[in-house]
């Protein structure tokens, strides 16, 4: 296409939204008419179970759940007036447990007011707020955050480490729906024992964010925790943002999530247009429809130039991946759909990956998130005439030209300047486009049966560690790793008892291997004194 006809494409396929001050330019991904007009009657079914799971529709048949996350930042959608009072309480207790909290009003018994946040959760009881912090805390907010997102015990170390001589003045959110997320229980007991070695009690400086009568929210009504604040059955965890997860870290921050609230609420509102032209939602989607064949054709490589933006992608990922990614489709045909999301930030990305991107394989396609404002106030030159800032903006520009100039499409989706009210707009933005493109290929976007499968195997890897070590201590002498398996009856598990020795020998548990580490057959395992690990 020249150049002419392209500005034309340009200026066809740009969204402006004058509330939001949003742009999305969709021109440089190839569709064509006759593609988007092949694409109506699908668009239009999209439209309809849109409009149905808003309406309080069972969206999540596997799980009997309704998907109520829109209701979120506008209550008066909620199905039923009990829902919608829910939603405004939760609010309301949000901004005055905060208030309490900044003022010294709710303050630890050993401080005056509590200086630091710790919030242990994973998956969507993270990301959202990691990505939130990451994009829009202020430099010096009213209470700084820090997270524990995993069971890696040199992770725990350090955070508890970093927050030792202020464990005193530290808020710990715990923060999970299930509130049965072994990471984030075991991230909460080590944390309850660093407290009680300090010889500090927990319970004043412990909220919990989780489901009613769920495990957390019967140990946190127990133990007699500072606050508990409700999440919904009916919002999933990687749309649960501008939920109490989402909402409660960011307030303590001193971030507006009123405003968060209001951009993606204005979204919404854009992403509800029953046409595919004038919805943002239904553009991106048609465009990863486009680029993936409807099938997992393509990777999405995320690409904001803005630093605060770095945690966008990863929040995506979870949000992209763990929806579309799926074996089945609502009518039981294996489908095995999905869209592989990665990406950091422009334009420190072009000096990693961008190379195989415009020169290697043609397997994604890319979105440039634009911000026009450089930062507040005056930029300096760094050469005659030019700032650091229109480097990052022609760098976007090259790198997208550069891209197009090879067949890689690309997305651009611009924004004034990253706020709370703009990130609530894109958190809205790529919710609905997710539903979308669920609803597009046939899929149930709302739950995530594949992650049951790994959480089982490591149940069943803690449980053969007890049967192995138990069985051990029975011996009384060295056994090789073949016989240990037989006599723990799992022959057939015989690699995955080496590597839990392996790991409990290094660990100093009271497992001796001894043999030649590079022969796992030739290792004789026993276990010294009582074996700490059984
Ligand atoms: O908030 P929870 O229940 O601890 O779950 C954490 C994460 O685990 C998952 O259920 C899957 O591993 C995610 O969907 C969820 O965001």
């Amino acid at each position: 296409m020249d150049s002419a006809a392209l500005w034309q494409r340009y200026q066809d396929w740009l969204y402006y939204h004058e509330g939001l001050d949003f742009y999305l330019d969709v021109s440089r991904m190839g569709f064509d008419d006759a593609f988007v007009e092949a694409m109506g009657p699908k668009f239009d079914k999209a439209f309809q179970d849109m409009d149905a799971l808003e309406g309080g529709a069972i969206a999540n048949p596997d799980e009997n759940r309704m998907v109520g996350h829109y209701w979120l930042r506008d209550p008066n959608l909620a199905p039923t007036p009990e829902l919608r009072q829910d939603i405004i309480d939760t609010l309301a207790q949000i901004e005055t447990f905060t208030a309490q909290v900044h003022s010294g009003e709710v303050h630890p018994p050993a401080s005056a007011k509590f200086t630091d946040v710790l919030s242990i959760g994973i998956g969507g009881s993270a990301l959202g707020p990691q990505f939130v912090k990451e994009a829009i805390s202020p430099i010096f907010p009213p209470l700084a955050i820090h997270f524990i997102d995993n069971t890696d015990p040199t992770g725990i170390d350090n955070i508890l480490a970093k927050l030792k001589d202020r464990l005193s003045s530290t808020l710990v959110l715990v923060i999970s729906k299930s509130g049965g997320t072994p990471e984030t229980r075991n991230g909460m007991i080590e944390v309850q024992k660093a407290y009680e070695a300090e010889n500090l009690d927990f319970a004043p400086h412990f909220v919990a964010i989780t489901g009613q009568d769920s495990n957390l929210d019967l140990r946190a009504k127990a133990e007699g925790w500072l606050a508990s604040f409700p999440m919904y059955d009916w919002v999933g965890g990687r749309t649960s943002e501008l939920s109490a997860v989402g909402l409660l870290p960011a307030a303590l921050q001193g971030i507006d999530i009123r405003q968060m609230l209001a951009g993606a609420k204005e979204m919404d509102g854009a992403t509800r247009t029953p046409e595919i032209k004038k919805n943002p939602a239904a553009l991106l989607c048609l465009s990863w429809y486009f680029a993936c064949k409807g099938k997992a054709e393509k990777d999405m490589v995320i690409l904001p130039y803005k630093d605060s933006l770095l945690l966008f992608s990863r929040y995506l990922q979870q949000l992209v991946m763990e929806s579309i990614g799926k074996e089945k489709d609502l009518d039981g045909n294996t489908v095995y759909q999905g869209i592989a999301v990665y990406g950091n930030k422009g334009s420190t990305d072009q000096h990693a990956y961008v190379q195989q991107l415009r020169e290697g394989v043609p397997n994604f396609f890319a979105t440039f998130i634009e911000v026009l404002e450089d930062r507040e106030g005056i930029s300096p030159e760094v050469e005659a005439g030019v700032t650091s800032g229109d480097y990052l903006s022609g760098l976007l520009q090259g790198t997208r030209e550069a891209l197009y100039e090879n067949n890689r499409d690309s997305i651009t989706v611009t924004i004034r300047q990253v706020n709370p009210y703009t990130v609530g707009a894109l958190i809205a933005l790529y919710e609905r486009a997710v539903g979308f493109y669920a609803s597009l290929v046939n899929i149930n976007a709302y739950h995530q049966p594949g992650v049951e499968a790994g959480k089982k195997a490591a149940a069943a890897i803690l449980d053969l560690q007890t049967r192995s070590l138990l069985v051990l201590r029975e011996a009384g002498k060295p056994l090789s790793v073949s016989e240990l398996a037989e006599k723990v009856g799992a022959s057939e598990q015989v690699e995955a008892i080496y590597k839990i020795m392996r790991h409990l020998q290094v660990n100093q548990r009271g497992v001796i291997l001894e043999g030649n580490l590079g022969q796992p057959s030739s290792l004789m395992v026993s276990v010294t004194g009582d074996g700490q690990g059984a």
